[in-house]
């Protein structure tokens, strides 16, 4: 069976030819003769050659659609020509736990601008399912997960280039250590990424990230000297407004020194489909949904009720309580009662 791959199977080749012109030096390069086939799909092309051809030619056929999707993307990298990059959908279908047991969902579906959770015992495989979606898992990891996107099987180029990454990954420790100012950060990585009024967008990145972070800090701040806090705010406000990743995971981000819920926010309102690993309950009950993890497997996904919703605000009332505990013993304050006084 050929493998789905998305851009040859969704045009003919009279399409992919006058798209991508250089797909002839494909063909011609691989002996294939597709002139009377142009409404063919690549795919349906390769099934209807007859088996001494194949012979004769020592077609693998089995690889070549795979190879084909691939030369076209870094062909179309390499020239500045963009093929599709929008990620409406990202499905993960299950594998197996540990045990081997098959996991207990039929398949998961998340859209762009919605959160889903991940909680589960240390060492019970929330990072190996991050893990699974970066790698863009294709019954080929411990867990045999398959990851589909926008319903078909992953195009190859977000495994191999690295301009189109599926995912930004949002870890714990964020160090930098190039000798650069933040405001000169964030304006090499907009040029990067060819926009033209970078200094404009540094200047929006760097206001969102001050919203996240305790302690404020300016364009000519040496990311060097950036707070735990502060840098991974501006990664944060970065990965949202810059990148062109679809997808972000994130590993337990609960002891990051940031207003949690802003980052969730300014994630969402960049339409981006989030995913993080977490323990926190605040930050838990802010998804829509939550995987709940076991021995490796997802055992079961929980849509976040209306209660717990509920409970999330009581929640945040009590975490803010602790915020002012924390600033008064910092400012070398004597703590009272008062603190607590709307506590029921
Ligand atoms: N379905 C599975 N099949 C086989 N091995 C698995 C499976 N799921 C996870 N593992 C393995 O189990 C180990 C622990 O998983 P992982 O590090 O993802 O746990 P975790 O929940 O992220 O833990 P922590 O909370 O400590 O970060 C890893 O070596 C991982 O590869």
């Amino acid at each position: 069976m050929h493998k789905q791959t998305s851009l040859i199977s969704r045009f003919t080749i009279a399409e992919l030819l006058e798209k991508y012109p250089f797909t002839e030096e494909f063909f011609l390069q691989n002996r294939l003769d597709t002139k009377g086939s142009e409404s063919l799909t690549f795919p349906e092309y390769l099934a209807q050659l007859d088996q001494d051809e194949i012979e004769e030619k020592a077609l693998d056929c089995a690889e070549l659609p795979e190879q084909f999707d691939i030369y076209i993307h870094q062909m179309a990298e390499f020239l500045g020509i963009q093929t599709d990059n929008q990620v409406r959908s990202l499905t993960i279908l299950p594998g197996t736990d540990k045990s081997h047991v098959p996991e207990g969902f039929d398949e998961l579906t998340i859209l762009p601008g919605q959160i889903i959770s991940i909680v589960g015992p240390t060492g019970s495989g929330k990072s190996r399912l991050l893990a699974d979606i970066e790698w863009a898992a294709q019954n080929d990891t411990p867990t045999r997960r398959s990851i589909r996107i926008n319903g078909e099987r992953p195009d190859p180029k977000w495994r191999y280039s690295a301009n189109n990454k599926l995912v930004a990954q949002l870890s714990q420790n964020m160090n930098f250590v190039m000798d650069l100012k933040a405001g000169e950060f964030l304006e090499l990585h907009a040029q990067s990424r060819m926009i033209e009024n970078s200094r404009e967008i540094a200047e929006q990145i760097l206001e969102s990230a001050n919203q996240l972070a305790g302690e404020s800090f300016t364009a000519d701040t040496p990311v060097t000297a950036l707070s735990g806090g502060q840098s991974r705010a501006l990664m944060i406000a970065d990965t949202a407004i810059l990148s062109a990743s679809p997808i972000v995971l994130i590993d337990e981000i609960e002891n990051a020194g940031i207003d949690r819920k802003k980052a969730l926010d300014v994630l969402v309102s960049q339409d981006k489909i989030v995913l993080m690993a977490t323990h926190d309950p605040l930050l838990a009950l802010m998804a829509d949904r939550r995987i709940v993890i076991q021995n490796g497997g997802i055992h079961k996904v929980l849509t976040t009720t209306s209660e717990e919703k509920e409970l999330l605000k009581r929640l945040e009332e009590l975490d803010a309580m602790m915020g002012n505990a924390r600033q008064q013993l910092r400012q070398g304050l004597s703590l009272n009662l008062d603190l607590v006084q709307n506590l029921v």
